[in-house]
């Protein structure tokens, strides 16, 4: 059968019927016939792949003769002085068929594109379109940013911004400049604070009134997981109203006078964009009204708060919570994952420090943690590297050996709120048993309303208590995928499903311990699978030290804590980006 001039464009676009079609002149491909369809924009080389003119000598030249980007990819597009366009790939080795280069009008659509070899890194790519006639290329323009209004919803327009300067090997501020282009070109407002201390960010956003935080669509760091916990920290501390994790009896009697202990179930079951699809949030973290979002006429800032986001460009020393949740470290994928609005709901841990020392008074005292807590091995290893923050990223290495070669264990009692065995997990189809699911991009775990473990409820709480030695105790509300540890302290563990993993290492035999550190270091390795490791999934732990002073270490920041507990609020905090494509 004769295929006419329309079945190719239709061929070009997938089937549809285009919305708009030009012939323009795409910069290094040559003559396209450039369709606007209901989701996105998609183009095919005029006279093409039958003639293999952009082969030469078997070498491909050039972008594909066609291709598509949607609507949902696009971040950007803008008209641009008229200027040349080029007929084929200049910088191909095989430059046999470079062709003219034309003055056109032009136009400049801005995408995203993925790595083939690891999706999860994205680079910002620039389709520059063009034609004789400028009303052409600002038809284009007006029709491509009708269609992108629709995705605008959800994409910032106003974003405060802490940089810190001195972060991993001191580039946050060379970060924050390779990644600003990205912001201006999708028109999002910017309001960049370069911190000048410890403790800035943390007291700008807890000064920060309500009513001006609300001007923002969420607020930004430049830097590592530890400037991140102190974002959270100035954020939620005077803004999330939740009661103390609950807790064994006896723990509740010994910080006597307390008594407001949460026993009830502490995640509620609501949805994200209607009201049966909000975040899941803790029934003791809702304002009076039992309202999740603002209040209309006093602007109290309530939080959870779905449209408000945090965000992260990477520029630390490790970097955990960026690499568990886009799947790259690397500032332009999460620079594009902050423009085109990506959501991911966070688990975030809320530890409460009653005593510092066995002998101070009872002062509790809370904090938030995104990804970890840890005591033992972990709150050395901090403690130590503190020292050496010259070194930059290399302090961890160097500390982690000292504190290796030192082997202490400390004697502590712990005991962590029990959970039904299948909490957490999917079932195989057609299997009774569970299957382990890594988390991910649109995770079924994460989005799964589950509305909670009863038992979790008053008296029929059930706690599973640990006593004894330990070379270290780890509290991993997320994977914790870092370079060190490629599958992360605990490989399933989930961003949003209201768990956390806690990891008992109990005192062994330096060899022994060592074989599980490098079980931790390896990828697909079995870090949990051995004698003396305890691993525990739970909502809610209690802690406390035999010694005099103890450590911890959350998200990288080090803690003094002899006696704390801890409870995960599910999907508290929602983040830009998708989740990682592992
Ligand atoms: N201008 C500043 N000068 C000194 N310290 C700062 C400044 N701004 C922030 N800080 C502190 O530095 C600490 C560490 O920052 P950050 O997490 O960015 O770096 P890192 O420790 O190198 O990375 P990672 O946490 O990923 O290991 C934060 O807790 C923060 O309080």
């Amino acid at each position: 059968m004769e295929r006419n001039g329309d079945d190719s464009i239709r061929d070009a676009v997938g089937g549809q019927e285009p919305v708009l079609r030009s012939s323009l002149f795409l910069d290094h491909v040559g003559e396209v016939i450039l369709c606007l369809n209901s989701d996105g924009l998609s183009w095919k080389l005029v006279q093409s792949s039958d003639t293999d003119r952009n082969i030469c000598f078997r070498i491909k030249l050039g972008p594909p003769d066609a291709a598509d980007v949607k609507f949902s990819d696009i971040y950007a597009v803008e008209l641009i002085d008229q200027g040349v366009v080029h007929r084929s790939n200049p910088s191909s080795p095989a430059r046999c068929l470079l062709g003219p280069e034309w003055q056109m009008h032009r136009f400049i659509v801005h995408a995203v594109q993925r790595s083939k070899s690891q999706p999860s890194l994205w680079t910002a790519a620039m389709y520059n379109f063009g034609h004789k006639d400028p009303q052409t290329c600002q038809m284009w323009v007006d029709r491509i940013n009708a269609s992108l209004s629709r995705e605008m919803e959800d994409r910032p327009k106003n974003l405060l911004i802490f940089v810190h300067p001195m972060s991993g090997k001191g580039n946050g501020c060379q970060t924050w400049e390779t990644v600003a282009p990205i912001f201006s070109r999708a028109n999002v407002q910017t309001k960049v604070i370069v911190t000048e201390r410890a403790g800035h960010a943390f007291d700008v956003m807890r000064t920060t009134t309500d009513e001006e935080l609300r001007q923002y669509d969420g607020v930004l760091a430049v830097g590592g997981d530890g400037f991140f916990n102190e974002i959270l920290n100035g954020f939620l501390s005077t803004r999330l109203k939740a009661a103390y994790p609950p807790a064994p009896a006896d723990f509740v009697q010994s910080v006597g006078g307390y008594n407001d202990f949460s026993v009830d179930e502490p995640v509620a079951d609501t949805s994200s964009h209607d009201e049966d699809d909000s975040p899941l949030i803790p029934n003791n973290a809702l304002g009076a009204e039992g309202d999740s979002s603002y209040t209309d006429g006093d602007l109290k800032f309530l939080v959870p708060n779905e449209r408000f986001r945090l965000g992260i460009i990477p520029a630390g020393s490790t970097d955990a919570i960026v690499i568990c949740t886009t799947g790259a470290r690397d500032p332009i994928t999460s620079a594009l994952h902050i423009v085109l609005g990506k959501r991911v709901g966070l688990d975030i841990g809320q530890i409460v420090r009653w005593r510092i020392t066995s002998t101070s008074k009872v002062e509790p005292c809370a904090r938030y943690a995104a990804s970890f807590a840890g005591y033992g091995f972990y709150g050395d290893v901090i403690t130590e590297s503190e020292k050496y923050r010259w070194m930059g990223p290399k302090r961890y290495d160097y500390s982690g050996t000292k504190v290796f070669m030192r082997h202490r264990s400390y004697e502590a009692e712990i005991a962590c709120l029990e959970i039904k065995a299948q909490e957490g997990t999917i079932p195989s189809e057609g299997q009774k048993k569970c299957r382990r699911v890594i988390c991910r991009v649109d995770c079924k775990i994460c989005n799964a309303k589950t509305a909670g473990d009863p038992n979790v409820r008053g008296r029929e709480a059930n706690w599973l208590r640990s006593k004894g030695r330990y070379l270290s105790v780890g509290a991993a509300i997320m994977a914790n995928r870092n370079e060190r540890a490629p599958d992360g302290l605990v490989a399933d563990a989930h961003l949003g499903d209201g768990f956390l993993h806690l990891i008992l290492i109990k005192d062994c035999p330096r060899a022994l311990y060592l074989l599980h550190l490098l079980q931790l270091a390896k990828k697909d390795g079995n870090p949990l699978n051995f004698e003396f490791v305890e691993h525990h999934k739970t909502r809610a732990f209690t802690f406390k030290s035999s010694g005099n002073s103890s450590i911890w270490n959350l998200d990288g920041e080090p803690f003094p804590a002899h006696q704390l507990s801890a409870q995960v609020f599910r999907r508290l905090v929602s983040l830009f980006a998708s989740g990682p494509l592992v």
